[in-house]
């Protein structure tokens, strides 16, 4: 017999959208279709029936820097918004998840708080080359590194020596490397060049990180992994030729995927000047027509995965006058769905963009699809409803975003983790207490 029996409902998967039943027993999805008698069942007729969504870059800054956001509070957030697996950055906690040692404390707070299940990513930098191995052996999905700095002191760029050397260690351990390509060398002049000049605003943020900047690091990132034959992931693409880049390296046999985030697809340079800090970000939002250019390549396939890149900070760093000064980083972890969804992208697409494709690219076993075996993860969505974002109803522990007043289309109506109740919409916020599990990837498959 059943656990749950979600009867009737609009059942997502990446192929396309059929009206049927989801039964849930131990914690899987035990059948799809026309299920059989269960202990418990839940009318979802008019409901779409999601795989829950997988956000693969996600800065939740605990432990260290908790007061940013936690892993109470971001995972409560992404379940609000459909979420029930998060992958989060080595950087912005402190310690950054640079060895063993820092492994242990991030687990086991993640175990204790988080609400959605979890992956790690470790770090990758000019400290911490001998430590790979270890990491890998722990269980992170693969190691994050950047090619400029990250604003964190204690996370450094890595150099090319570094990132190649970081790149053939990841290939032999069987794990991709996730980069932050923007080139230091001209973004670093260009900031230079206009805080001399007395740049302080938006405008002068914004020219100082030009698309030049992102094609430049893509190239480079690109020309490492071919050589050192490892599998690499550029993450937070902004424009729509680093995605071709990615996409020609992977033609030409490069084990290349990339990603993008929603405030790329929905905002402009014209909304950071008006916003100002809540839309800070590096890379920077680009002009209306990189935006159409970028949705353009994410609508031709040129763009395995969107996550969120969710980096909130406490609102006296978001309070500058100076926007160079402005932490970068935009809170974003409940508005994934809603976003693409106001960009009329259909729920299969949906569906894969941010559950399958993400699951397949970092071997997260048991998730991503609702079919039998898989994890009862799952988003239950109103289609017909609308959600307008406010301080109320964001769960974040700072409310200072871009999608602060915005409606976007749909409603969360419920999400299930290995079918436990992880959000109830209209649900007092003391829902049952759960907690997530650490997800390590299945190994690399051999070709
Ligand atoms: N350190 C950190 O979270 N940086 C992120 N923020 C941002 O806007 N881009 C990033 O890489
Ligand atoms: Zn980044
Ligand atoms: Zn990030």
């Amino acid at each position: 017999m059943l656990d749950l029996a979600l009867r009737g409902g609009l059942v997502v998967t990446p192929e396309g959208v059929r009206e049927g039943d989801v039964g849930f027993e131990g914690g899987m999805v035990a059948e799809v279709g026309a299920v059989g008698r269960a202990r418990a069942e839940r009318d979802v007729r008019g409901l779409y029936v999601l795989p829950g969504l997988i956000d693969v870059h996600v800065h939740f800054n605990e432990p260290g820097r908790t007061h940013w956001e936690g892993f109470a509070t971001g995972s409560a957030a992404l379940a609000a918004g459909g979420g029930t697996l998060f992958a989060e950055m080595p950087l912005n906690a402190h310690p950054p998840l640079l060895r063993a040692a820092d492994f242990h404390a991030k687990v086991a707070a993640a175990a204790a708080l988080s609400r959605t299940d979890f992956a790690l990513w470790g770090g990758l930098t000019p400290d911490n080359l001998e430590h790979l191995a270890e990491l890998a052996e722990l269980g992170v999905v693969g190691f994050k590194a950047f090619m400029c700095p990250s604003g964190i002191p204690e996370f450094r760029a890595a150099d090319d020596e570094t990132l190649f050397e970081g790149l053939t260690r990841a290939a032999m351990l069987g794990l991709p490397v996730a980069v932050h390509a923007e080139s230091a060398a001209i973004t670093g002049a260009l900031a230079a060049r206009a805080r001399a000049a007395g740049g302080r605003g938006v405008r002068d943020y914004l020219a100082s990180r030009p698309p030049v900047a992102e094609l430049e690091a893509v190239s480079r990132a690109l020309y490492l992994a071919e050589a050192a034959g490892a599998e690499v992931h550029l993450v937070h693409l902004s424009t729509a030729r680093a995605t071709q880049l990615v996409a020609a390296a992977r033609a030409r046999g490069v084990r290349a995927s990339c990603e993008t985030c929603p405030h790329y697809l929905l905002f402009t340079d014209e909304d950071a000047a008006r916003l100002g800090a809540p839309l800070k970000c590096a890379p920077p939002v680009r002009s209306a027509a990189e935006r159409q250019a970028l949705l353009g390549a994410l609508c031709a396939g040129e763009v395995d995965l969107v996550a969120s890149d969710h980096s909130p900070a406490p609102p006296e760093l978001k309070a500058s006058e100076d926007a160079f000064a402005v932490w970068g980083g935009v809170s974003g972890v409940q508005t994934t769905r809603a976003a693409l969804l106001s960009l009329g992208l259909t729920l299969p697409e949906v569906a894969r963009l941010t559950a399958a494709a993400p699951a397949a690219r970092f071997r997260l076993p048991r998730k991503g699809r609702l079919a039998p075996g898989m994890d009862a993860d799952v988003t239950l969505l109103d289609l017909s409803a609308t959600t307008t974002f406010t301080p109320e109803n964001l769960l974040t522990r700072h409310k200072v975003s871009p999608y602060v007043g915005r409606t976007l289309p749909g409603r969360v109506v419920a999400t299930y983790g290995r079918g436990r109740l992880l959000f109830e919409a209209g649900a007092p916020p003391t829902l049952p207490p759960v907690t997530g599990r650490f997800v390590r990837p299945t190994a690399e498959r051999t070709p």
